[in-house]
């Protein structure tokens, strides 16, 4: 499978979030992350769906949405409704996490499900059914900018093993850089979430430039 790199507007300048969703479009991104947090399951808060909402007319990539959020349940429709294209939660995102992937998918939205560095694999085996991605944290969530965990690149190996052929994507989010892009490729990753390595620079020169960078160190 071809990498997707999907720039994380965590990291963007939000007073411009339609100018840099435009930018890194350009600049050629695949898909958009968008990272949700409430304050509660992860200690920062970002963006509800009315953001979300006023986000879609400016990029047409998929917006790959991330519920960092415990409930997750309460607000997925939202997160549908305003455009998100992607929804991914977290297996302690609430109480019964299998259940929170068939509304994504009820909803007509590709489902995920989100593995925090201490979260082993263990039960995505009877997931596989419901889900179309499994994002893998190499970083604790809530904050951008943060040193990858290299620890966790096993863990991405024993995803690849579980999912094998089916067409689920491994996404990795948190510190991906041109130093780990290659190795998390060879591990099994297809979708690679950047932020800081994306935006860094601020124009949409740095961002074409600093993608390709990433693409380049495959
Ligand atoms: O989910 C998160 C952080 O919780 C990420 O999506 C960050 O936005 C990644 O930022 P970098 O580590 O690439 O700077």
């Amino acid at each position: 499978m071809t990498v997707k790199i999907a720039p994380s507007v965590l990291s963007s300048d939000f007073a411009r979030l339609g100018e840099e969703l435009a930018a890194v479009e350009a600049a050629g991104g695949d898909w958009i992350h968008i990272d949700i947090m409430d304050g509660h399951f992860v200690p920062n808060i970002t963006f509800g769906p009315a953001v979300v909402k006023a986000m879609r007319p400016h990029s047409s990539l998929p917006f790959d949405v991330h519920l960092m959020i415990e409930p997750a349940d309460p607000f997925i429709a939202a997160f549908a409704e305003a455009g998100a294209d992607v929804i991914s939660v977290h297996k302690e995102g609430g109480p019964h996490v299998h259940r929170s992937l068939q509304v994504i998918r009820s909803l007509g939205k590709k489902a995920g499900v989100v593995l925090n560095p201490g979260t082993d694999v263990g039960g995505l085996e009877y997931m596989l059914d419901e889900i179309d991605l499994v994002l893998v944290m190499t970083v604790n969530p809530g904050f951008g900018g943060q040193a990858f965990i290299p620890a966790v690149v096993e863990k991405v190996k024993k995803v690849k093993a579980l999912t094998g052929d089916r067409p689920i994507h491994i996404e990795i989010d948190g510190g991906v850089s041109t130093a780990n892009a290659g190795l998390l490729a060879r591990a099994g990753a297809d979708v690679l979430v950047a932020g800081t390595s994306v935006f860094k620079g601020g124009t949409e020169a740095d961002y074409r430039r600093n993608i390709q960078a990433l693409r380049d160190s495959l």
